[in-house]
């Protein structure tokens, strides 16, 4: 089974997709944790990205494309019960070339998870995890959580209508409690824990 999952900066799909990993056996794909493993790593990709995702823009499509591509290739990935897409597809572009990456390598997309928070809540738990991880994400803060806001609403809220189109989409109350928000999950996949 492979899924994306939908929404914005801080509603909670790295929470979620942990919960996946461990109770479905998925790995997740998480391009702003692979975009952040190539700054640390000082890598020409990296390089280009670092000031692109401190401002709170979005790396181009071909970095990004071309990061995930590689990484559907490990072993890990081969070898796991599916993919959970967090953080991608961001724009159109990348929505079309997912479509081509996974033909291309005989995968399916089985489900797009919508999870649905309001803005006004958002800035509250961004502002939470800034606090509690110290600052080591450089975008965590407040003007640059309104940038990475506005820009989910211009390029990838559209995607909803994109999945939607498709007959994958499902939507889920992310303003709700964790477990709950897992349950929803699961039971939009038709999966139990
Ligand atoms: N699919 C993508 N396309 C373009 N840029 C991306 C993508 N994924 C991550 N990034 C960059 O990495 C930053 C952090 O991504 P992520 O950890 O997914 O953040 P968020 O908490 O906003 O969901 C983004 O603001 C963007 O600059």
């Amino acid at each position: 089974m492979n899924i994306i999952l939908l929404g914005p900066p801080g509603a909670g799909k790295g929470t979620q997709a942990q919960r996946l990993i461990d109770s479905q056996g998925m790995v997740q794909l998480s391009t702003g944790d692979m975009l952040r493993a190539a700054v640390k790593a000082g890598t020409e990709i990296g390089l280009k990205a670092k000031a692109v995702m401190d401002a709170g823009d979005l790396v181009s499509d071909e970095i990004v494309i071309g990061v995930v591509s590689e990484r559907l290739e490990q072993p890990d990935v081969q070898a796991s019960s599916g993919v959970i897409f967090d953080g991608f597809p961001r724009t159109s572009a990348q929505a079309e070339a997912l479509d081509g990456l996974l033909a291309e390598k005989g995968m399916t997309l089985d489900a797009v998870i919508e999870m649905q928070v309001p803005d006004e809540l958002l800035v509250g738990r961004i502002e939470k995890r800034a606090a509690e991880t110290g600052g080591t994400r450089a975008d965590d803060n407040a003007a640059t959580l309104k940038k990475r806001l506005a820009t989910y609403h211009k390029d990838t809220a559209p995607l909803v209508e994109y999945y939607r189109g498709t007959g994958k989409l499902r939507t889920v109350n992310g303003d709700q409690p964790m477990d709950d928000v897992t349950a929803a999950i699961l039971d939009a996949l038709a999966v139990s824990a």
